[in-house]
């Protein structure tokens, strides 16, 4: 059945499931808009909610990131079959995105001065708040949230990079553990491939 995951060229909140397709050796048609061009009326009136991601598979589609996610690793074996781990898992991908809320404030900031106290806000305060629980979550857990390898993984690299990104700075590096773990995702096979072949993301 055919794929498509539709988002900006942009790692935002896309790159994760695209990490995870590209691991799992899925085939699938990566649709990217240019944020500059951003809304295109014709494809922003066809979305569900009005945004991306939006995944197609077939005659069917998905919106919100985490879902989409959470489905593309079910396929490809990174989502446990236990409920319990399931909901282990559920509930750090929502700690992820409580970080995430953090920058989003970043971003929608418009005025120069606040956007820089938002930035400072964020490194010295919810970087470490968030952080330090996700470095010992980690540590023990074999380096994984889950004990080996799974969508969760994906999505804290992911998110991690964008924020990367959006901030300009390498939030993960004094976390030895988030940091391994940024490092392997970025060499796992299909990953590494699709990263060398990946044109550069601006602003
Ligand atoms: N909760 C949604 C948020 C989706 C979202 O905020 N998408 C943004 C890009 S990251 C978007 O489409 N912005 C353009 C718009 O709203 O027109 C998800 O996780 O997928």
């Amino acid at each position: 059945m055919a794929k498509k995951l539709h988002y900006f060229h942009l790692n935002g909140l896309a790159e994760s499931i695209r990490y995870i397709l590209h691991y799992g050796g899925q085939k699938f048609e990566d649709v990217r808009y240019d944020l500059k061009s951003w809304p295109i009326k014709s494809v922003k009136d066809t979305l569900p909610y009005g945004q991306l991601p939006l995944y197609e598979e077939g005659n069917k589609t998905l919106n919100q990131s985490l879902a989409i996610a959470r489905y593309v690793a079910a396929q490809v074996h990174l989502l446990p079959t236990d409920p319990w781990e399931q909901a282990v898992l559920d509930a750090i991908v929502f700690n992820i995105y409580d970080f995430w809320g953090k920058i989003l404030v970043f971003i929608k900031e418009n005025d120069a001065a606040k956007k820089e106290v938002i930035k400072k806000e964020i490194i010295n305060e919810s970087v470490d708040f968030f952080f330090s629980r996700f470095e010992k979550e980690l540590k023990t857990n074999k380096g994984f949230f889950n004990g080996k390898l799974s969508w969760a993984d994906f999505v804290l690299v992911g998110i991690v990079e964008s924020a990367n990104l959006f901030l300009g700075t390498e939030i993960e590096k004094k976390y030895p553990t988030v940091l391994a773990l940024v490092q392997k995702i970025r060499t796992l096979p299909g990953v590494k491939e699709y990263i060398a072949t990946r044109k550069p993301y601006a602003l």
